[in-house]
């Protein structure tokens, strides 16, 4: 009998029967040919990927930290950017998404660059220095739920995991939004930010990320 598949699971076959084994970008053109064309999901998409892809070009990071993997869409999206030597930790706490993340990971042939962490950001973040060998990173990305934002941001502090030039990109800052995270963000002297106006993905629903810059 077929299973009763979940969206997730429909995205992740519809790659595996669709996309290039081993072509990370043929990986992000059909997720986001499917989530366009059959069934909406919230990958950070085409439109704000670019910026992403700008701003990680502009960066060249070598430590990454990603809150959020969902199906792995913009996990592959930045490995498929990053220097042999860099390596992208992705935290994702509910197992069902880490499961198909993990083989979207595979299936796009950069499983060397990412690792999966699975659990709450709240309880990974503390964990990083002393089990995941972090010393300070230099990107994180903020895809997850918003209203963890501004906390997790805080534990990237008081944990000495940011240093000076360590840049955060924010996903939603729009739709559905982070005030909170904004507020903070904007009023914090040692944050230089900068908002890029784009859209919900595969939507004409207007959103924005914004890139804080950590002054030390
Ligand atoms: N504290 C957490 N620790 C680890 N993983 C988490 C945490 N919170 C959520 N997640 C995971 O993030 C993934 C994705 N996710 C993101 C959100 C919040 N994001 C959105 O709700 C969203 C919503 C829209 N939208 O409604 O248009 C557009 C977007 O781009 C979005 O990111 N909820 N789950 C999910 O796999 C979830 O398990
Ligand atoms: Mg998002």
């Amino acid at each position: 009998f077929i299973m009763a598949q979940s969206k997730e699971e429909r995205i992740l076959n519809f790659v595996l029967q669709n996309a290039i084994k081993g072509d990370p970008q043929s990986v992000v053109d059909t997720i986001d040919k499917y989530c366009s064309q059959k069934e909406w999901a919230m990958n950070v998409g085409d439109e704000k990927g670019l910026i992403l892809d700008k701003i990680l070009e502009e960066t060249k990071p070598s430590a990454l930290l990603e809150l959020g993997t969902y199906c792995g869409y913009s996990a592959v999206r930045i490995a498929r950017l990053l220097k042999p030597s860099a390596c992208l930790l992705t935290i994702e706490f509910n197992p069902d998404f880490a499961a198909i993340a993990k083989q979207m990971i595979e299936f796009a042939g950069v499983q060397d660059k990412v690792k999966i962490l699975e659990g709450p950001s709240e309880t990974i973040i503390p964990q990083l220095k002393k089990k995941h060998e972090v010393d300070t990173l230099d990107f994180v990305f903020l895809d997850h739920w918003k209203d963890r934002y501004l906390p997790d941001t805080i534990l990237l502090l008081e944990h000495g995991l940011l240093r000076k030039g360590s840049v955060i990109l924010a996903d939603n800052v729009v739709c559905p939004g982070a005030p909170d995270f904004i507020k903070y963000i904007r009023n914090n002297n040692s944050f230089e930010c900068t908002n890029y106006p784009s859209h919900v993905e595969y939507m004409k629903v207007k959103d924005a990320m914004e890139k804080a810059v950590f002054l030390g």
